[in-house]
């Protein structure tokens, strides 16, 4: 009998449950055992490995973080404790292991199926900085907590004629700035995939007032800079009352929305499928809604672009 381990590493991101969920199940439906591993990769070297059952991932599905515990496991770039991490598994006769995680977690991933054990990653991230999938399990609930965050500092922003500075997660990358910009009706998004000039956004502050307009909000991605950075620079070009808000980590928990939980559905039971027919070493996404399945390498060839399309929008809406 095969027996398929799983679990999350890296920052955790709602829908990983669901993902879990999906695994477990999808494995005890095809008649293969399945294991978690606890606190990703640093569970895998301290062998923290159990068999799960049917009952053990029931009343998730609507929960954020992740059951199976997350961490970062820096050591885990050593060959060395890589192997160790092979033998725990290979001890208990598990030669196959899904990955829920983010970019990080799939180098880890990658490292795992060429050194014997069959891997399928899982994109689980809210930054949604992965290729190969249109949207990471995490980002649609994280864009919806920011985008209630950022209507609530509108209502002060409204009342009190303020420019306000939104602070945004997203490592290097600048989708939820960019989603959450969109959706919040902010006057202006800072991604780091296309630099802007602060003069210019002073410039187009200035205009607004100028027409009338007595606030403004300004959604920045932690990729390019701080917000008070990003106030200090701000007030190199303009005299105005900003105030800063950085929406933390609040922005990773939560309940997952439905979006989410489909999504970390389909793709959590994709993986099983992908390994029992002999698939291994590739991510699984959604690719125009379609499942579909990348070669890690293929995965890492580029870096994650933002959808230019939607960037040139918000400025044409922002005006
Ligand atoms: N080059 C690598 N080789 C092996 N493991 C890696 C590598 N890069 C990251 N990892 C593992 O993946 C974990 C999660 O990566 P991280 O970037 O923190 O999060 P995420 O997977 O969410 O992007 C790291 O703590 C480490 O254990
Ligand atoms: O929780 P930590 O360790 O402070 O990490 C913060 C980082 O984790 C994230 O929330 C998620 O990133 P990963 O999915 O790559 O782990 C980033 O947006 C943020 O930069
Ligand atoms: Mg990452």
């Amino acid at each position: 009998m095969r027996k398929i381990g799983v679990l999350t590493s890296g920052g955790d991101a709602p829908g990983m449950n669901a993902a879990i969920r999906a695994v477990v199940r999808k494995s005890i439906y095809e008649g293969v055992e399945v294991y978690g591993v606890f606190q990703g990769y640093q569970g895998l070297v301290t062998d923290n490995i159990h068999k799960l059952e049917l009952g053990d991932v029931g009343d998730i599905i609507q929960r954020g973080g992740t059951k199976l515990y997350s961490a970062r496991c820096p050591e885990f770039i050593e060959p060395a404790v890589r192997q160790k991490a092979i033998e725990n598994l290979k001890a208990k006769g598990i030669d196959s292991l899904v990955v829920i995680g983010g970019d990080g977690s799939y180098r880890g991933a990658q490292r795992l199926d060429e050194e014997g054990i069959k891997t399928i990653g899982v994109p689980g991230t809210i930054d949604n900085d992965i290729n190969g999938t249109d949207y990471t399990i995490g980002f649609d609930t994280a864009l919806n907590t920011i985008i209630d965050a950022v209507d609530r500092i509108r209502d002060t922003a409204t009342s009190h004629e303020r420019t306000f500075i939104i602070e945004v997660m997203g490592r290097d990358a600048g989708d939820l700035a960019l989603w959450a910009g969109v959706a919040g009706g902010a006057e202006t998004i800072l991604i780091p995939e296309s630099p802007s000039d602060m003069k210019e956004v002073a410039e187009r502050i200035e205009s607004g007032m100028s027409r009338g307009k007595k606030h403004s909000i300004i959604v920045v991605a932690e990729g390019v800079m701080s917000a008070s950075q990003c106030a200090d620079e701000l007030h190199k070009y303009i005299n105005v009352d900003t105030r800063e808000s950085v929406l933390g980590h609040m922005q990773r928990g939560g309940k997952p929305t439905g979006q989410d939980r489909v999504l970390a559905s389909r793709l959590g039971a994709f993986a099983v499928d992908l390994l029992l027919d002999g698939v291994h070493g590739k991510a699984v996404g959604t690719e125009n809604n379609k499942l579909s399945a990348t070669r890690f390498d293929k995965v890492f060839e580029e870096s994650h672009m933002i959808d230019e399309g939607l960037y040139r929008l918000s400025r044409e809406l922002s005006i």
